[in-house]
């Protein structure tokens, strides 16, 4: 039967990265993606951008809405200090099970929990279900239409605590218009916006940082 491209990204890995080496991983994933079939990963331009925010942000507590073939995961996860932690939501569960074989090819499981299901139904379970208090940073790549009512939703469920930042891909490519006139419009919210291009491409796109205010 005929592989899926998430399969296709994930022998590329195997083929060419070094087990336990997460740069080699993301590497791996840019060169298949430049070279051979374009894939929704965050990219090597822009994954530069979330690398330099990660690292001034420091965070012990990650959410990532939106794992894929777990590209962004790996790129954050290789950025975090020891004890840190990312939970990482992906609703599709073939691509939940190639992420998972990505990020233990980077040697990263200790400090990523790949959950699958809807953002709106596990947001509000993350306080009991992961002994979550609140995020410091959330990563929105899921679908482009809920990045506001999750952002809403990561509020009213008291997951985000003063200085937590948002960082949302996408705003430009494919956009989320809505969510970008409320976190630029909101008084709890100051936000920059990264100009950047869509993954592989010369089409622009960028990253939305948001620092809520509380
Ligand atoms: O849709 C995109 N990404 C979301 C996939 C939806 C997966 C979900 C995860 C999840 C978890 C929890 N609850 C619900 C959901 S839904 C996406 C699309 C493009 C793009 C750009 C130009 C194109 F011509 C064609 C595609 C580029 C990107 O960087 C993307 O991130
Ligand atoms: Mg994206």
């Amino acid at each position: 039967t005929q592989s899926t491209r998430p399969q296709r990204l994930l022998h590329a890995v195997q083929k060419n990265a070094t087990r336990g080496d997460p740069r080699s991983v993301v590497k791996a994933i840019d060169n298949f993606c430049r070279q051979k079939e374009w894939a929704m990963n965050v990219g090597d331009e822009k994954g530069c951008i979330l690398d330099s925010v990660v690292s001034e942000v420091n965070p012990v507590t990650v959410l990532e809405l939106g794992t894929y073939c777990g590209y962004s995961t790996v790129r954050i996860a290789s950025l975090l200090p020891p004890r840190a932690k990312i939970i990482t939501l992906e609703f599709n569960p073939d691509y939940a099970k190639i992420a998972r074989q990505v990020i233990a090819w980077a040697g990263l499981e200790d400090k990523i929990q790949v959950v699958e299901g809807p953002s709106g139904e596990w947001i509000p379970k993350m306080k009991e279900q992961f002994g979550v208090k609140t995020f410091d940073l959330v990563f929105l790549d899921h679908w482009k239409d809920r990045y506001l009512p999750d952002t809403k939703l990561l509020e009213d469920c008291g997951l985000l605590r003063k200085g937590s930042i948002l960082l949302a891909d996408n705003v430009i490519c494919p956009g989320t218009p809505d969510y970008l006139e409320y976190v630029r419009n909101s008084p709890r919210y100051k936000s920059q916006y990264f100009k950047s291009h869509l993954e592989y491409t010369k089409a622009e796109d960028g990253l939305e940082k948001s620092v809520f205010l509380g």
